[in-house]
């Protein structure tokens, strides 16, 4: 068998995915994974043909909060968002991209991951998110936070960058370049994060893992 690279997410020797394997331990030593060209080309080219054919308005505004505080503030931030469901070709085939991720985190790290609810994110030029957190501690059903980047050809001048802080005292945190099959992973919880102003569209997938928060008198996710 030949090897993998991480670039074409292919089996290793071992039978493992080096990429998942990866994104493990990473999580594992550190709470976050950053990298750079790792999404399987295919499904990256497959996202980037869809995304692009997707219609102006099938993206609303962006909420910030959960449920009862949803609200749509757009000091906080000012992306346009898609939900994907897995009714097109290339939503499905992340969204089986993302479960085979998911069974892997689950056996690795025991994490009782249980759903998944992704949405694409068009910045326009000059949109941004700023700092926040994707869960808050004790409330928590996110668990794991997922994106990937689908920006060919990104330069410095464009901006966007993803900022992550390693806790609430860190203001200097860690860039990572929005370009083309980029995979970033990070405990939701542990991370605040933001997206710096872009300068020309920028496109993303963001997802979360969650726990299985459903109570009797409660279905979990809610719709
Ligand atoms: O697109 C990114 O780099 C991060 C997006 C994000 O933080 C979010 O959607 O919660
Ligand atoms: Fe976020």
């Amino acid at each position: 068998m030949t090897a993998l690279t991480l670039a074409d997410g292919r089996f290793d020797d071992s039978g493992h995915l080096v990429l998942f394997e990866n994104i493990s331990r990473d999580l594992l030593h550190k709470g976050y994974s950053i990298n750079p060209f790792a999404l399987p080309l295919g499904l990256a080219e497959n996202l980037l043909e869809h995304l692009q054919q997707m219609p102006e308005v099938a993206f609303s505004a962006a909420g910030v909060g959960r449920q009862q505080d949803y609200s749509l503030n757009g000091f906080v931030r000012s992306n346009q968002i898609a939900w994907i469901e897995g009714n097109s070709d290339a939503g499905a085939q992340w969204l089986q991209w993302v479960k085979g991720l998911q069974t892997y985190l689950n056996r690795r790290l025991f994490l009782g991951l249980f759903s998944f609810e992704s949405h694409f994110a068009h910045y326009a030029s000059g949109d941004f998110y700023k700092r926040h957190v994707d869960a808050f501690k004790g409330q928590a059903n996110r668990v794991i936070s997922l994106i990937v980047y689908l920006n060919r050809d990104w330069n410095p001048a464009d901006g966007g960058e993803l900022v992550i802080y390693q806790d609430s005292t860190d203001w200097e945190g860690i860039r990572v370049t929005p370009a083309f099959g980029t995979v970033v992973a990070f405990i939701s919880e542990d991370f605040p994060h933001e997206v710096l102003p872009a300068r020309r569209d920028r496109y993303s997938i963001a997802g979360w893992y969650r726990l299985n928060g459903s109570q009797p008198d409660r279905i979990d996710p809610p719709n």
